[in-house]
């Protein structure tokens, strides 16, 4: 059986990108009227993302998707052609009317992530932005479609390429949620 595609960018292996990379401009897959979103400075916490709320390319199981500040992502071309995915959802994922390319995705409420939004960094107009550094959400791609039976493959080929398959986030990101919470709710001190 022929291997899945698990995302185009990693499927052949990961490819190190620079630590200090400066952002750039996302473009949708429209080929005319194009909506642009600018980024202006790093991303962070790159990660792959089997979840079915991310964007995914045609045909991949994973998405590719880290954060940059709100405050860094401005909407510069044809933002006319954006509606929010879903209004109810933590991130608000603002995608293209035309292509279905989500370009930007805030977390507007009081969050750990408030502050922070989700853009997939294959749409920047460089190639060498961070690699990804783990698998979230591994076991949602069962949500999307994918067939149990493959989860075995699927989870050797995310380790043989380097991304640790997790079934939520990260234990750092997920120690930083519980974290957050822990103070809000006063068991920790701020
Ligand atoms: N099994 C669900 C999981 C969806 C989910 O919780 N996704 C995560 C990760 S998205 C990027 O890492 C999340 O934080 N979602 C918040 C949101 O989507 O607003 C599924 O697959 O649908
Ligand atoms: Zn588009
Ligand atoms: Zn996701």
């Amino acid at each position: 059986m022929s291997v899945r595609l698990l995302h185009p960018s990693i499927q052949n292996g990961v490819r190190v990108g620079d630590r200090e990379h400066p952002g750039g401009t996302l473009t949708c897959k429209c080929s005319q009227r194009p909506v642009k979103v600018k980024v202006s400075g790093g991303i962070a916490h790159n990660h792959a993302c089997g979840c079915t709320k991310c964007w995914k390319p045609e045909g991949a199981a994973f998405s590719v998707v880290a954060v940059a500040p709100s405050a860094n992502v401005t909407v510069i071309e044809n933002g006319d052609k954006l509606a929010v995915v879903d209004s109810s959802a933590l991130i608000r994922r603002y995608a293209c009317d035309a292509c279905g390319t989500h370009m930007y995705g805030p977390v507007e409420r009081e969050h750990a992530f408030q502050g922070l939004s989700f853009i997939h960094p294959e749409l920047l107009d460089n190639d060498n932005w961070p690699e990804p550094g783990f698998a979230a959400f591994v076991s949602s791609i069962i949500e999307g479609g994918v067939d149990p039976s493959e989860m075995d493959g699927i989870r050797s080929k995310l380790k043989e390429v380097g991304l640790e398959p997790y079934d939520c986030l990260s234990p750092a990101l997920m120690d930083y949620l519980a974290t957050w919470t822990a103070k809000k709710s006063g068991v920790l001190r701020q």
